[in-house]
């Protein structure tokens, strides 16, 4: 049992790489202890689909195991299996129908269905269409009866659905979107038209599969959705049960955002695949592509671990597929598999052999294969009867016309270069409209010298790692195409080429024929390795850890996001308050919610900040009340303010509170006279600067502050141009200043040192008891922002007991008369007592009101205040601090949008009358 390296004693992962690791060690130990297990399954299954493709419909065994409990070689009970639950478009078998009531299965060609089939260690099913319209009942049961006993478990589609969601939406807008060829030249204008009614039938096709997979969860399954053909299912199955484990993998390349942006369902496709708790590909390159598309389409923050939205985490990574590599070697060994070596060696004697295996599909590059073994024959006369290619087109998609068109072209290609370079008895391309049974196929690989795969664009590409696993005796050698998904795993071992380069393949065949024997096992063994160690079981098992582990990490994510704001309790406790403070946040607190969606967001109406205009009436309300005190405290500057709330009856605190002033009265600062603000100046020139280079950013210059803002630049750029820019101003015009630097998601500011919102509370508190006249102290507060970093100490200003370390902070009083009772202080929400400082009294502290940093107006007199007593009564159940939209903060509360401070407001006006 794995354990402490050191001692041998368990131990208890604490960190996500730690329980993936110690996740791995016990796979593998169990494999050790359980060889039988997996091979035995593994054989039965493969001889089983391997005979003559057709399966056997009185075989009781199918795709997967069928236990999930059973008895091990010595007796012992084996663990228990997950289960599992495969969606994907196609079943691993196709049914073709005898009769009313009787069903022939055989299987489906492809690497999906070859991966999946090596997945061993779940109790799994598989949930898909088989391929063929069923209309009546009696033959719905009897196939639903068939495909049980192997597994699988049918989605039945009707002959619409499959052509407008299977041969429409997905394999001729989203196939070859995906793959970089641009929509179907011909009927661009018709697809293009089409498309509406096509994705609806794709989404309603994906709610047919979700509700096959609804029907047949069970509580603690993992379902593992697949491919392009189900990107809405991840939504629908969470829609459905926001509890259930959802992964989805896609098979194909995930293209890069400037592509997958011509879509016109771009960002309904992205939001329903980010439903998913993990999301898997097969190179990090379609990963990266993925999280960039939602960053840039959807405008949400990507991270190493996947992309973020409102906190909710989903992960995304690369898991590259594999082979059962051990099926591919073992059979090498079957009677029939040397039967037919024996019969290729003869029939090619004297030849080189060269075989591609391929779908007749664009994305594959059998005319740009065949272009390349004709030039290579025109420019080596001495190889013409020396060199055979065999290539295997296996006809799929076959009712979309762009195949049928690839179809003729390919046998015109073939047709003319057989009639150039052949001979009587011989041909140099042998090509074959068909697919071959696992034997045939396994002797192909084996007999060949050199294997050509020339996608344009592959996800992975499996028949290049099964050529590899035939190859132990041969060492023959692998042409690959840059493009496929394979070149970034067996590149070292292969000969990788441009497809399009039809020159480049032509010279490689010739260097691949030619190659010495050393370099071709060099080669060879480093592929070998890989396909033999990267197998579909190690696949299928690091995903399904993955996935459960990412359920782990977001209960864990989960705890340390904060509690949504007890609206109600909120309300009622206002209501049974005598005198009440309000503090307010400007920006994304009280403003109209704007779509910031990179490129389309109204940048022109956000750079001038709105009043939500469903808060007039209840603000106004507020503001009114004899026993409310409305404070909006914000970054932005005094115009701004006044603007927006000259109108209101309260109290403005402008550039974080630097400046102040009650609606009734005017401006007055605590800016120090002497505030040192000589950066301003160099820190301009530099925002300038970045400005003018970073498209659709702009700054701001505030009195005490500078704010650079690139939330509508590209994403990625802005980000790259930010930190470019807080090197510089580090290195260079603040390094000896007196300044802060507050980073935002999308903004930069520097402030002078200290202004923080949080350490002028306190000289407004004081100002605002004093003007009016408090003669009680405040005892209820609710302090509701979108406040950054450094501003979060306003939060904290009123929690009643604080850490130790916190610094002094500018103290305040109550005028006369005194007398007032002792604030009441309660324990706050969650720190530990070990770590808390005395209770802190407002009435103790010496102010220093009208000190050096007290008010002063802009204009005239200054004001003077007595000495008081306490200004708060504040009990912890009547002080409410919530973030708006930050999952994680200092505050007690979090309110997800500003819709939701309208609702809070909203109901707290209701309660006046
Ligand atoms: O079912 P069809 O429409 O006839 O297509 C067959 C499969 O083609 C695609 O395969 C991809 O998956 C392979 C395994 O991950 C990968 O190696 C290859 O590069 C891909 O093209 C498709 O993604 C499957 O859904 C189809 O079943
Ligand atoms: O006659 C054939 C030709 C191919 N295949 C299988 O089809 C799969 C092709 O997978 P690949 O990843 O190369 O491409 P895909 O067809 O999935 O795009 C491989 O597992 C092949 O063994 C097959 O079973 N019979």
């Amino acid at each position: 049992m794995p354990g402490n390296k050191y001692n041998g004693t368990p131990v208890t992962p604490r960190t996500r790489l730690e329980r993936l690791l110690l996740n791995r060690e016990l796979r593998k130990f169990n494999r050790f202890f359980n060889p039988s297990d997996e091979l035995d399954d593994g054989l039965k299954e493969a001889e089983l689909f391997a005979n003559d493709s057709v399966l056997n419909k009185d075989e009781n065994c199918g795709p997967f195991n069928e236990e999930t409990f059973s008895e091990g070689v010595d007796g012992s009970e084996r663990l228990h299996k997950q289960r599992l639950l495969v969606v994907a478009n196609r079943l691993p078998v196709s049914a073709v129908r005898k009769g009313e009531d009787s069903w022939q299965l055989e299987m489906s060609v492809g690497g999906l269905v070859s991966a999946l089939l090596g997945v061993k260690e779940f109790d799994a099913r598989w949930i898909g269409w088989a391929g063929v319209n069923v209309p009546d009942e009696i033959g719905q049961k009897a196939l639903t009866t068939a495909l049980a006993e192997k597994r699988c478990i049918p989605v039945f589609l009707d002959e619409d659905i499959v052509h407008q969601y299977y041969n429409g939406y997905c394999n001729n807008m989203l196939w070859p979107l995906f793959h970089y060829l641009g929509l179907p030249q011909e009927d661009r204008l018709a697809t293009t038209r089409s498309f509406q009614s096509q994705f609806d039938a794709y989404k309603k096709a994906n709610q047919m599969f979700a509700d096959v997979v609804n029907k047949h969860y069970k509580e603690g399954d993992v379902v593992w959705c697949h491919d392009y053909h189900l990107m809405f299912l991840p939504k629908c199955l969470k829609e459905y049960n926001s509890k259930m484990k959802v992964g989805w993998f896609l098979h194909t390349p995930f293209p890069s955002s400037e592509i997958h942006r011509m879509l016109p369902s771009r960002s309904e496709l992205l939001r329903s695949v980010l439903a998913a708790d993990l999301v898997g590909f097969h190179t990090y390159d379609y990963a990266r592509h993925f999280v960039s598309a939602c960053t840039r389409i959807l405008g949400l923050e990507g991270t190493p671990e996947g992309v973020e939205d409102q906190g909710k985490l989903t992960r995304v990574a690369a898991f590259p597929i594999g082979i059962d590599s051990e099926r591919f070697i073992r059979a090498l060994e079957l009677p029939q598999v040397q039967d037919h070596i024996k019969e290729l060696k003869e029939r090619f004697a004297g030849r080189k052999v060269m075989l591609g295996v391929d779908r007749l599909d664009m994305i594959k590059g059998i005319p740009q294969k065949i272009l390349a073994f004709e030039e290579f024959l025109e420019e080596n006369p001495e190889w013409r009867d020396k060199v055979v290619l065999l290539q295997i087109a296996v006809p799929t998609r076959t009712d979309v016309p762009e195949y049928q068109k690839l179809t003729s072209q390919v046998h015109e290609i073939v047709g003319r270069i057989n009639g150039r370079f052949g001979t009587l008895t011989a041909v140099p391309i042998h090509h074959l409209d068909r697919s071959l049974d696992f034997h045939a196929l396994c002797a192909l690989y084996a007999v060949t010298d050199v294997a050509l795969v020339t996608s344009l664009r592959d996800g992975m590409n499996l028949v290049s790692y099964e050529f590899v696993a035939c190859q132990a005796s041969k060492k023959g050698v692998l042409i690959l195409s840059e493009f496929a998904g394979a070149a970034q795993s067996l590149g070292a071992g292969a000969i990788l080429v441009n497809p399009w380069n039809i020159s480049e393949v032509a010279s490689s065949i010739g260097y691949a024929l030619n190659m010495p024997a050393d370099e071709r096992e060099k080669r060879h063994n480093h592929n070998f390795r890989h396909v033999t160690t990267h197998t579909s079981q190690e696949w299928a098992a690091t995903f399904v850890s993955e996935l459960n582990d990412t359920i782990v990490e977001a209960q864990l994510r989960t705890r340390q996001v904060l509690p949504l704001l007890p609206v109600n309790d909120a309300v009622e406790r206002y209501t049974q308050s005598s005198n009440r403070l309000l503090i307010l946040g400007f920006n994304a607190t009280l403003t109209e919610p704007v779509h910031t969606l990179g490129r389309r967001g109204s940048q022109i109406r956000e750079m001038e900040p709105r009043l939500h205009p469903q808060l007039k009436e209840p603000l106004k309300k507020l503001c009114k009340d004899q026993m409310t005190t409305v404070v909006v405290l914000s970054g932005s500057d005094r115009t701004i303010l006044d603007e927006n709330f000259g109108e209101y009856n309260m109290w403005l605190a402008a550039e974080n509170g630097m400046f102040l002033r009650r609606t009734t009265g005017k401006w007055m600062t605590t800016m120090p006279e002497n505030l040192n603000m000589d950066w301003v100046d160099s820190v301009k020139h530099v925002f300038e600067y970045f400005t003018e280079r970073t498209p659709r950013s702009h700054f701001e210059l505030r009195e005490t502050s500078l704010l650079w803002n690139y939330k509508y630049a590209d994403v990625e750029f802005g980000r790259l141009q930010a930190r470019d820019m807080l090197q510089h101003l580090w290195t260079g015009p603040i390094s000896n200043a007196a300044v802060d630097v507050v980073q935002g998601r999308r903004s930069v500011e520097v402030r002078a040192v200290g202004v923080t919102k949080g350490a002028a509370i306190d000289r407004i508190l004081g100002e605002i008891v004093h003007n009016q006249g408090m003669k009680a102290p405040i005892d209820y507060v609710l302090c509701v922002g979108h406040f950054l970093v450094k501003d979060e100490d306003i939060y904290t200003f009123f929690e009643p007991e604080l850490p130790i370390e916190t610094p002094p902070i500018v103290r305040c009083r109550l005028p006369e008369p005194v007398g007032l009772p002792v604030p009441k202080i309660p324990c706050g929400r969650s720190r530990s007592k070990t770590h808390l400082k005395k209770q802190r009294s407002l009435s103790t502290l010496e102010g220093n009101y009208l000190g050096s940093g007290g008010w002063r107006p802009m204009v005239d007199d200054r004001i003077s205040v007595h000495e008081g007593s306490s200004v708060l009564d504040l009990k912890g159940e009547n002080y409410f601090s919530c973030a708006v939209s930050r999952k994680r903060s200092n505050a007690r509360y979090l309110l997800g949008t500003t819709d939701d401070v309208v609702t809070l407001l909203k109901q707290l006006a209701d309660c006046l009358h």
